[in-house]
C-alpha cells in the first residue's frame, strides 16, 4: 500500500488506543467489622475484571458517619485476619497513618502518584456508597485518579431524585468492562455480584442482642471479636 494511504487513529483525529495496564482494586471501608459481603465482593470483582490485586483500606476517621465502635487499629487487624491466605488481597493502612478525616480522594491521589502510570486503579464500592458519592469531599475529582466500579447490593439502589448523580453516571458509564484496562480516561462500571444481604450494622446489632455472627464473618474475625469483647459482651461465642 502506498505510504500516503496509511491511516492511523492519529491521522483520523481519534485518541490512540491506550496500552492495557494491570488493574488494582481499591476497597475502602469502615470494616466495623469486615464480613463475607466485603470479601465475596472483592473476590468476584477480582475474577470478573481480572484485577491484579485488591487493596483493603480501612478508613481511620470516616468523614461521613459516627466514629466507629472499635479503633482503627482493631478494624485493620480484623481485615488482616480476614484476608490472610488470599494472595490477591492486601491490607493498606495508609489512612491510619494520616491525620484528620480519611478522604478517599487523598488515598487515590497518593496511590496514583506511587504507581507512576504502571497500573490503573479501580475504586470498588457497593451501590449504597455510590448513591451518596456526590456528598464526598472533592467527588468530581475522583475520576482523575481511578475508575469507579460499583456493585449491586441487596436493598441498595440509585436514588431516583439525584439528577447530579444520574448525570455523573450517564456521562462516564463505560459500555464494556473490557475498557477498564485500556481506556485512558477513567469511567464508571456497574457490576452485578452475588447478592449477600450482610452488613456490619446487622452484625453489630446481633452481637449486642447476644446472637452470634458466625457464618457471616470469617472464624478468625469472630475469634478476635470475642477475645477483645468488641460490640459488647460477645466473649461467650
Ligand atoms: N453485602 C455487601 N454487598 C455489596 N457491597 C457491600 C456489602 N457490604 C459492604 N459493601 C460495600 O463495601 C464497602 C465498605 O462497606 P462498610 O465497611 O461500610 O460495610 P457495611 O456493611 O456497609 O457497614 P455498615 O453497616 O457499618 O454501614 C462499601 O462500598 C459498601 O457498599
Ligand atoms: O472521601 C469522602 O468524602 C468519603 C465519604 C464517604 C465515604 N467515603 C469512603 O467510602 C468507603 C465506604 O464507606 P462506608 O461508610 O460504606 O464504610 C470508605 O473508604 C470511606 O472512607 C469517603
Amino acid at each position: 500500500m502506498p505510504s500516503h494511504l496509511h491511516f492511523t487513529s492519529m491521522t483520523l483525529g481519534m485518541a490512540p488506543p491506550a496500552t492495557p495496564l494491570p488493574l488494582i482494586g481499591v476497597m475502602g471501608g469502615t470494616f466495623d467489622p469486615i464480613h463475607f459481603g466485603h470479601l465475596r465482593m472483592a473476590q468476584e470483582l477480582a475474577e470478573s475484571l481480572g484485577l491484579a490485586e485488591v487493596r483493603f483500606i480501612p478508613s481511620a476517621t470516616p468523614p461521613h458517619r459516627e466514629q466507629p465502635m472499635t479503633s482503627a487499629t482493631q478494624r485493620a487487624e480484623m481485615v488482616a485476619l480476614a484476608i490472610a491466605g488470599n494472595p490477591l488481597f492486601k491490607l493498606d493502612t495508609q489512612e491510619l497513618e494520616r491525620q484528620g478525616y480519611s478522604y478517599t480522594i487523598d488515598t487515590l491521589q497518593f496511590l496514583h502518584e506511587g504507581l507512576q502510570g504502571k497500573a490503573r486503579l479501580c475504586l470498588l464500592m457497593g451501590m449504597d456508597a455510590f448513591a451518596g458519592i456526590t456528598s464526598w469531599h472533592r467527588w468530581q475529582e475522583l475520576l482523575q485518579f481511578a475508575h469507579i466500579v460499583v456493585t449491586t447490593r441487596p436493598g441498595a439502589a440509585l436514588p431516583s431524585s439525584n439528577l447530579v448523580l444520574d448525570a455523573f453516571l450517564q456521562t462516564h458509564m463505560l459500555s464494556d468492562a473490557q475498557q477498564l484496562p485500556i481506556q485512558a480516561e477513567h469511567g464508571i462500571w456497574v457490576q452485578e455480584i452475588t447478592a449477600l444481604d450482610i452488613s456490619a450494622t446487622k452484625i453489630r446489632e446481633s452481637l449486642a442482642y447476644g446472637c452470634t455472627p458466625r457464618y457471616l464473618v470469617p472464624d478468625k474475625v469472630l475469634e478476635f471479636i470475642c477475645q477483645h469483647d468488641l460490640y459488647s459482651g460477645t466473649s461467650r461465642y
